[in-house]
């Protein structure tokens, strides 16, 4: 059987999106979140587990579109490296707030030391809340309550008020079974606005993917520039996607897809 018709039939997106990137190489840049749209979300952040086959699929879709495609995720910039290593594509990290672009320059944000002061309270703050997580992102902080779904409302108090005394230059930023304090400076439409203006993304339609409300912006902004936008997942609660994935794996299926047809073209140009 092959990849494509392992989709569920609800996947018309998918197949739309194969067809696109496939016929139409030159056309599109893809924008793709990681968590829970690449990779099948986890019980904890450092559980997630990343398919053999999924770095070099990426790196072959890539080459297809001539580069044009980044990686736009809440993780760090290093954290997402080492995921898809020895693969170094474009990466947005900090929901937007890190950069690496396409010829490799990279902005990264540091924390302050009075953020740090804020996130090691943090840590001492909810010492008590068994089961509750904290991940220590540099400049972001995130309290996970997947395993601790319980502390919901007692948590989302606290973290708006670290996020309040953190100032201006952090926002709360909420997703699933998680609050996160991240830098303001940057969301994903913006990062996903400065690829549409690098050589190898500019004059290209943006196919945004994700699955949690900080991917809202980049859908947002893909839909207002001519772009495609797919919510993976259930679309509750409302988004401003144009459609719909099923599931992590029919996006790793599209991109398989894609990848094997790209490898076969560049095979027939050799032989
Ligand atoms: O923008 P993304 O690439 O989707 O990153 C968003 C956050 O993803 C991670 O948290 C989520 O995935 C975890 C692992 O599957 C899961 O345990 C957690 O409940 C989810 O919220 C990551 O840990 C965060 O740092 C990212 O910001």
């Amino acid at each position: 059987m092959s990849e494509q018709e392992k989709l569920r039939p609800s996947d018309a997106a998918i197949r739309h999106l194969i067809r696109r990137l496939t016929d139409e190489p030159d056309r599109w840049a893809l924008f793709l979140d990681i968590d829970g749209t690449l990779l099948d979300l986890a019980a904890r952040p450092d559980d997630i587990q990343v398919p053999l086959s999924l770095p070099r699929d990426l790196n072959a879709v890539s080459a297809r579109l001539g580069g044009a495609l980044a990686l736009v995720t809440g993780r760090s910039l290093p954290y997402a490296d080492r995921l898809f290593a020895p693969f170094r594509f474009p990466i947005a990290g900090l929901h937007g707030a890190e950069l690496r672009s396409a010829d490799g320059k990279t902005a990264i944000v540091s924390a302050t030391p009075a953020f740090m002061r804020l996130k090691q309270r943090l840590v001492d703050q909810t010492a008590w809340m068994e089961g509750v997580l904290i991940e220590d992102k540099g400049a972001a902080v995130a309290a996970h309550y997947r395993l601790a779904p319980a502390y919901n409302t007692a948590l989302e108090k606290l973290m708006q008020d670290v996020a309040e005394e953190a100032g201006p230059d952090w926002v709360l930023q909420p997703g699933k079974m998680v609050f996160e304090i991240r830098p303001a400076r940057a969301d994903k439409g913006e990062a996903v606005a400065s690829y549409l203006e690098e050589p190898g993304f500019a004059g290209r339609l943006p196919i945004a993917i994700g699955d949690d409300l900080t991917d809202e912006s980049m859908f947002a902004l893909a839909n207002a520039r001519g772009g495609q936008s797919i919510r993976v997942g259930s679309l509750n609660p409302a988004t401003c996607a144009l459609s719909r994935a099923s599931s992590p794996s029919s996006v790793r299926s599209a991109l398989a897809t894609i990848a094997v047809a790209a490898t076969g073209e560049q095979q027939t140009a050799v032989s």
